[in-house]
């Protein structure tokens, strides 16, 4: 049976993660991408910005109201941080069945909306309209310490490098490639958003230390995790096993796994499991690529599922 269309629109689809959005979206089967928002580039053509998008739709400067106006079935916002809220109050005014992602931070602190990272919380959601997507890195820190998590005698200290994409398009020295040459820039390096977002949903303290580097895009967070007794790397690599084998879009390696083979790819890895001599410290590598199982095709997971159609629907795997 042929599913219903349905449209969708971007705010903020002029962005790093609009872009990767605007792509599985126009490979989508069910969804009609309706209207795309950006105050930059408010009437010209997204064929001309966007690689491989064929069609005449131009993108729009479109307030909250004007948003809510367009009656999609399904709005993602796609803003910098503390800008969600005009947007969900006007949607939530005239038309509050609509399915509204939001990629920001902004309510992923909020028990109304759904946090959705599909391999960890897939069996917690309840039909909400409301659907918070995760952080890039929160995204490798709870894949990484899941599996293990009541294992722990420690919080897990992670230590994360980014690619500069992750910064968005707003300049600062974090998305500066002249700054960025040669270099690796620690920041947030107590209370970054991703530590207190990970800890809340691992439901244990977590310490994350950032760092953005010169490539792109991929991400890379290693975590060290004390364990309350010894264990066995083949019982440590048993437990990811279990825990992601059946997910198409998690793969588990035995080496460590490289940012540089993530790039572009929808799937997280995770990998390395370095046990210390005393069987009481792990060590595993997660990577993904921030702008894709980071952001977009997290966002696509969630979409599907709550539009009624395979998860996986768009996401080449
Ligand atoms: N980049 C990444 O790796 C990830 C990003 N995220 C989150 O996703 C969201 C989008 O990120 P990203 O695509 O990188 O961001 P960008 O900075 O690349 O894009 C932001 C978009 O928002 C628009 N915008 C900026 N300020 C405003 C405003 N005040 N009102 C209306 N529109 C505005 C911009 O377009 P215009 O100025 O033309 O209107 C642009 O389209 C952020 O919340 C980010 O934290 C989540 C996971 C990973
Ligand atoms: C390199 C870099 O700056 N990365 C961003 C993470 C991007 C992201 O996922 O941010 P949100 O939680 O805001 O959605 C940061 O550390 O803030």
């Amino acid at each position: 049976m042929t599913k219903e269309k349905k449209t969708i629109g971007i705010v903020g689809a002029r962005g790093h993660t609009g872009v990767e959005l605007i792509r599985l979206i126009a490979a989508h089967p069910v969804l009609e991408l309706s209207f795309v928002s950006s105050r930059e580039l408010d009437g010209e053509r997204v064929a001309d910005h966007v690689e491989g998008f064929a069609g005449e739709l131009r993108y729009a400067s479109l307030d909250a109201d004007a948003v809510a106006a367009q009656k999609a079935d399904v709005v993602i916002l796609a803003l910098p941080n503390g800008k969600a809220a005009p947007y969900v109050a006007a949607i939530e005014a005239s038309r509050p069945d609509t399915l509204v992602l939001d990629l920001s931070a902004d309510y992923r602190f909020d028990d109304h909306w759904y946090y959705g990272l599909p391999e960890l919380t897939r069996g917690r959601w309840r039909g909400e309209k409301r659907i918070s997507n995760p952080g890039c890195y929160a995204t490798a820190i709870e894949l990484s310490v899941t599996p293990l998590k009541d294992l722990l005698a420690a919080p897990p200290v992670c230590f994360g490098v980014s690619g500069y994409s992750g910064a968005g398009t707003t300049p600062s020295d974090k998305n500066d490639p002249e700054k960025l040459h040669d270099n690796l820039m620690p920041y947030a390096l107590t209370g970054h958003m991703h530590e207190k977002e990970a800890s809340r949903h691992l439901g244990l303290p977590v310490e994350f230390m950032p760092h953005v580097a010169p490539h792109f895009r991929g991400l890379t967070v290693t975590t060290n995790l004390y364990l309350s007794r010894q264990m066995k790397r083949e019982d440590v690599l048993a437990r990811f096993h279990a825990a992601y084998d059946g997910e198409k879009l998690v793969d588990v390696t035995d080496e460590a796994p490289w940012v540089s083979r993530i790039a572009h790819s929808h799937r997280a890895e995770v990998g390395g499991f370095a046990v210390s001599a005393d069987g009481k410290r792990v060590v595993v590598v997660a990577t993904l690529d921030n702008l894709l199982k980071g952001a977009a095709t997290q966002a696509m997971q969630n979409i599907n599922r709550a539009i009624g159609v395979d998860e996986y629907t768009a996401i080449p795997v």
